[in-house]
């Protein structure tokens, strides 16, 4: 699998510039950490990298594959998958449905839904409704109905938004497992910085459609210009 690399890419909503010359790779394998402020364009990238969103300028590519034409769905196809910051999920199915029903629906033989479930951390009945798990659990179905897409890449949108410290500990591990196994390559935004610096070897860091630091974890959350721009401004977790 080849990397996925988002080049130069630039975004306006009318007046505001929501995204301007950002670059991005996500090697297979590798977890690649999006930080910044609220409003920095993070949900923005992860929307054009997976087909919801043209951009205004710049590309998308999956080695030598130009992603922007194609529809979501098509990217999803090409091995491209995101979660969303609200959890969409069919709440009246079980959570074994919602996995089975994503596969199906991509024509996917899928991996066991018991494995995916079990990969997530999720565990106990699986013959639940979707709509009755807490908010924490819902956003862990989230993330192995994704995975029944066998997707090549993953782009998490604050998968532990909600978590306890614990809860988001734990995914933290499910997260580093399932690259080890799958080889999957992964996007994580994220606000949690105790799971960011815990998961991500490498940070990249948007300010205002920016991006004003990029490299090791450590290095990158010791840059002065983001401390000013994001960490210095975060309430918890190791910033
Ligand atoms: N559909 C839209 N129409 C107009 N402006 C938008 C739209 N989507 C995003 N924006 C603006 O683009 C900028 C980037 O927003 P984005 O949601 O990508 O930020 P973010 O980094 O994901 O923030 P958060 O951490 O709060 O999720 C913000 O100024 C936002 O108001």
């Amino acid at each position: 699998m080849n990397a996925l690399r988002a080049e130069d890419i630039g975004v306006r909503f009318g007046g505001v510039v929501a995204l301007h010359d950002v670059s991005l790779e996500i090697r297979p394998g590798e977890i690649v950490g999006l930080i910044g402020a609220n409003g920095a364009g993070k949900s923005t990238l992860i929307n054009v990298m997976s087909g919801f969103q043209r951009p205004t300028t710049g590309g998308v590519w999956l080695g030598d594959r130009a992603l922007l034409k194609l529809s979501p769905h098509m990217v999803a196809r090409a091995g491209v998958v995101r979660t969303f910051q609200g959890v969409r999920l069919f709440g009246e199915l079980t959570i074994a449905e919602n996995v089975a029903a994503v596969a199906a629906v991509m024509g996917s033989p899928g991996f066991a839904t018991k494995e995916l479930l079990a990969a997530v951390g999720l565990s106990g009945d699986f013959d639940r409704k979707a709509a009755t798990l807490s908010y924490s659990d819902q956003r862990k179905l989230a993330i192995a109905r994704a995975l029944a897409l066998e997707p090549g890449f993953l782009l998490l949108d604050e998968p532990a938004a909600g978590m306890s410290p614990q809860e988001a500990e734990q995914l933290g591990v499910a997260l580093k497992e399932l690259v080890e196994r799958r080889g999957i390559g992964l996007l994580l935004v994220e606000h949690n910085m105790d799971l960011v610096m815990s998961v991500c070897p490498r940070l990249v860091v948007l300010d205002v459609g920016r991006v004003i630091a990029t490299g090791p974890s450590a290095t990158v959350r010791a840059d002065p210009k983001v401390r000013a721009a994001y960490l210095g401004g975060v309430p918890h977790g190791t910033a």
